[in-house]
């Protein structure tokens, strides 16, 4: 007994040494713990912006983009945080006041200064693009087109943000970026995925877009756009269709009514009970039907409804024209078009006009559409407004016309069958990004997808502060073995000898 107390004595346990090991392995395992902890903890996040105006010719619309400050090139997803539409018209009806074009676009340029937080204004930037509107005032007029844009300019000069310019995007850009902004917001770019088709449906023009294993752009080089993303090539397939956005496309459809210069027109695309007493001047005012007008025009003439959806139909398809194709297949006038291939988002009036008709959901058989559509165009005016006492008259009137020219145009102009309709999904939003050219454009133009995939790490930043730790972990819990063997032994080994 006296032995064993005098070893106590000598060899006290643990040892300076083994406590010392132990706080050292302590401090180091709460180090690692704690920092990666920290390092995890999701910081309070700092955006940067982008704004596009979408001088569109129906109207303007103001979108604001934001990405996460320190991932702009490649990871951080780019999203839609606020939305304006200008009130007024678009801005090619300001040709005779162009500095209303100016002016008009003042309130939403106010709120975008209030969504993007003041010290990222002067970085932020800012570009307009027109469409098809400014396009048919520049063929008419174009010292007109001319004067519009500069008072667009000065108006967004004087903002704070960073200004890049205001141009006339051309129907290919405009197709191509669509169909950029349904892929990107849809994921499909980054993971080389399947693409999704664009279908952009305008007031003056429409843009069909999608990629097709039948189109290698040999046939129709106006008709390809190459792009390099993440490292994929892909060839698209695209056309857009000056006055065949809907507003357009029914100047079209009533000028082939009114060639006798008669002073009452009767409709079947619009409801029976319907009577607006309308301007020659104003519906021949576009150069899409300028060179249909009548040699001599009262100055009136009383639009009546009729609503057949069947004459509707045989009215409308008289704007396509299917006489001539020089390619191996042709949508009409003359344009090719490869085998139609894959899913199609379609957006814009597509969405407006199908979502007011309740006709979205496309698993609906073709000939259930048209019934319905049928029943629609043959209610009368007066219980139509009776329905929808809260919709613009404007818009009310023409949902028949548009419906059926939609229609028309998907499967007679771009031949969709009875089981490829399906293919179509009709769509407004992309995870919160209204889908359209606009995002797609500020993509490109600010460079933020790379053409070559980014390098990224084998293991994401938490798994690899995790496995770290463990390993750290462990190589402690050795050390602290070797340190008993070492210790241990001696200890017993005295402990027996005395
Ligand atoms: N029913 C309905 N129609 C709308 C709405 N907004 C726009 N439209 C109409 O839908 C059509 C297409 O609108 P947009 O896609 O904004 O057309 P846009 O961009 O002005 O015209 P483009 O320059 O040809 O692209 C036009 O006839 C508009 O008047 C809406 O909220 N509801
Ligand atoms: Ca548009």
């Amino acid at each position: 007994m006296s032995a064993q107390r005098e070893m106590k004595e000598k060899n006290p346990w643990p040892t300076p040494v083994t406590i010392i090991i132990i706080v050292i392995g302590v401090i180091a395992i709460v180090a690692l713990v704690t920092v990666a902890v920290l390092q995890n903890k999701p910081v309070p996040q700092k955006y940067k912006y982008g704004i596009v105006l979408d001088a569109g010719s129906s109207h303007t619309a103001l979108y604001i983009y934001q990405w996460p400050a320190e991932k702009d090139n490649n990871t951080g997803r780019v999203e839609q945080t606020h939305s304006c539409k200008v009130k007024g018209k678009g801005i090619s009806s300001y040709a005779s006041e162009p500095w209303k074009a100016g002016e008009s676009l003042k309130e939403c340029m106010g709120e975008a200064e209030e969504t993007v937080p003041k010290e990222r204004a002067h970085e932020t930037p800012l570009y307009l693009g027109a469409t098809a509107g400014m396009r048919l005032l520049d063929i008419v007029n174009s010292s007109a087109s001319k004067n519009v844009f500069q008072a667009v300019e000065n108006a967004l000069r004087n903002s704070p943000f960073s200004y890049q310019g205001a141009r006339i995007l051309s129907g290919q850009e405009e197709g191509a970026f669509g169909w950029v902004t349904v892929n990107y917001l849809d994921d499909r770019l980054k993971q080389g995925l399947k693409t999704t088709g664009a279908l952009d449906l305008g007031g003056a023009s429409t843009q069909i877009s999608f990629i097709s294993n039948d189109f290698d752009g040999s046939e129709s080089p106006i008709n390809s756009v190459n792009f390099r993303l993440y490292g994929n090539d892909y060839n698209l397939y695209t056309h857009s269709f000056l006055c065949y956005g809907k507003d357009q496309a029914l100047k079209m459809v009533v000028a082939n009514h009114t060639q006798s210069g008669a002073t009452t027109v009767l409709d079947p695309c619009f409801h029976s009970g319907y009577n607006e007493t309308k301007n020659y001047s104003v519906l021949y005012d576009s150069p899409c039907v300028s060179g249909r007008k009548p040699q001599e025009v009262p100055e009136k003439f009383d639009h009546i409804g009729k609503g057949n959806f069947q004459e509707c139909q045989e009215v409308v398809k008289s704007v396509f024209n299917f006489t001539s194709c020089k390619y191996s297949r042709c949508s009409f006038n003359g344009v090719f078009q490869p085998l139609l291939q894959g899913p199609f988002g379609a957006f814009s009036a597509y969405y407006f006009v199908m979502n007011f008709l309740n006709l979205t959901d496309t698993s609906m058989p073709l000939e259930t559409v048209k019934e319905k559509l049928s029943q629609y165009c043959a209610t009368s005016w007066d219980k139509i407004k009776i329905q929808h006492p809260t919709v613009n008259v404007k818009y009310l009137a023409e949902y028949c016309f548009s419906g059926t020219y939609i229609l028309t145009l998907l499967t007679e102009g771009y031949d969709f069958t009875a089981v490829t309709y399906s293919n179509i999904k009709f769509i407004k939003k992309i995870k919160g990004s209204d889908a359209g050219w606009t995002l797609g454009y500020m993509l490109n133009l600010t460079n933020m997808i790379p053409a070559e995939a980014p390098d990224s790490p084998p293991l994401p930043h938490a798994g690899y502060v995790s496995i770290v730790t463990i390993m750290t972990i462990l190589l402690i819990g050795l050390l602290l073995l070797l340190a008993l063997r070492i210790f241990w032994p001696r200890c017993s080994k005295k402990t027996q000898i005395v």
